[in-house]
C-alpha cells in the first residue's frame, strides 16, 4: 500500500483516486471552491437540500459544512448530513463563518459542534470567537492575528477532540497535543471572496484522502493553499488576475514541488 506521510504524498493519492466530497457551503463560495477541488484533483459536489443531503452523505467520502449563507432549510440539511458522516465515521468539517455575528449563527454552530466535527477551520477571530474570546471579527472578515489564535484552537482541540486549523498570514493547526505553524500564500488571498471556504472545502478532499491521518491531511491542504498562493502571486497585477492565477497554481502544483517548498514547523 502506497504511504501517505507527505502533503505531496497525499496530494499525489488523492489525484489517482479523485474523493467524492460533499461540500455544504455558502452562495458566495460555491463556485470558486468547486473549482479549487477540481483544479487540486478532487471531485466536489455542492449537496445542501434537507431532503437529500444527509443521504448524499452516505456516499460522500468526506463532508465541509460551511454557515456563511445561512437559513433555517439548510441547517436542516447540514443536520442531516452531518449526522450521517459522523454515524459512519467519515471525516467532516465544519466552517463557523461569522458564528459570532448573530445568535442564529451562534445557535446554529453549536448544534453542529455536538455533533463532533472532525476538523474545525476558521479565521483567528472566528476560532477565537469560539473559544469564548473577544474577537475582533468584522462580518466574515477575521481582524486577529493567527498568534492570537493560538491558544484558543489548543484549547478548542482538547475540548472538541478535532483538528483545529486556523489561517492567516501564517496558519496553525494542532490536535491538541501537536501543533505547527505554516508559512506561504499572499496577502491577496484575503482580497479574493471565499478562498479560505474553498480551503476548508480542500481540507475535505484531503481527509478523504487520508482518513487515518487527520492532522497530516489538514497540514497538507493548507500547504497546497500556500505554494498555490505564492505562486499565483508571481505576475498578478491585483486580486482578480490572482484569483485566475490561483487556479492554475493549484493545477500546476505537483507532489515533489510540493514537498520541497512546504514551509512547515513545529510550534
Ligand atoms: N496575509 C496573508 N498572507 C498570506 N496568506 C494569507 C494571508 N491571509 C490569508 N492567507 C491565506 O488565505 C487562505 C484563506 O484564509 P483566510 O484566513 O483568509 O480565510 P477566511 O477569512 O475564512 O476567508 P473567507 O471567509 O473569505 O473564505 C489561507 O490559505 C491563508 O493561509
Ligand atoms: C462575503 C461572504 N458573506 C457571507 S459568506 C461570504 C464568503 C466569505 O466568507
Ligand atoms: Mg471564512
Amino acid at each position: 500500500m502506497q504511504t501517505k506521510t507527505t502533503p505531496g504524498a497525499m496530494l499525489k493519492a488523492m489525484r489517482e483516486k479523485p474523493p467524492l466530497v460533499q461540500c455544504i457551503t455558502n452562495y458566495v463560495a460555491m463556485n470558486i471552491a468547486a473549482n479549487v477541488l477540481l483544479a487540486a484533483g478532487a471531485s466536489p459536489a455542492m449537496v445542501h437540500a434537507a431532503e437529500e443531503a444527509g443521504e448524499f452523505a452516505g456516499i460522500a467520502s468526506a463532508l465541509t459544512i460551511n454557515i456563511g449563507t445561512l437559513s433555517t432549510q439548510w441547517i436542516d440539511g447540514m443536520q442531516a448530513a452531518a449526522k450521517t458522516a459522523a454515524s459512519a465515521g467519515k471525516p467532516w468539517v465544519l466552517d463557523p463563518v461569522a458564528h459570532y455575528a448573530t445568535a442564529f449563527r451562534r445557535n446554529a454552530v453549536a448544534d453542529l459542534l455536538a455533533l463532533h466535527p472532525t476538523i474545525i477551520r476558521g479565521n483567528a477571530s472566528e476560532i477565537i470567537a469560539l473559544a469564548g474570546g473577544e474577537s475582533r471579527g468584522q462580518g466574515v472578515d477575521s481582524r486577529d492575528p493567527v498568534e492570537q489564535a493560538e491558544g484558543s484552537a489548543r484549547w478548542l482541540a482538547e475540548r472538541q477532540r478535532a483538528v483545529v486549523a486556523v489561517t492567516g498570514a501564517v496558519d496553525f493547526v494542532t490536535d491538541g497535543e501537536r501543533a505547527v505553524r505554516i508559512e506561504g500564500g499572499s496577502a491577496l488571498m484575503p482580497q479574493v471572496t471565499a478562498l479560505g471556504c474553498s480551503l476548508t472545502c480542500l481540507v475535505g478532499a484531503f481527509a478523504a484522502t487520508a482518513p487515518e491521518d487527520i492532522f497530516g491531511a489538514t497540514v497538507a491542504a493548507l500547504s497546497t493553499f500556500a505554494i498555490a498562493g505564492e505562486d499565483a502571486t508571481l505576475g498578478a497585477a491585483g486580486p482578480g488576475s490572482f484569483s485566475w492565477r490561483f487556479l492554475d497554481a493549484l493545477a500546476a502544483l505537483d507532489a515533489e514541488t510540493l514537498d520541497a517548498r512546504a514551509r512547515i514547523s513545529a510550534a
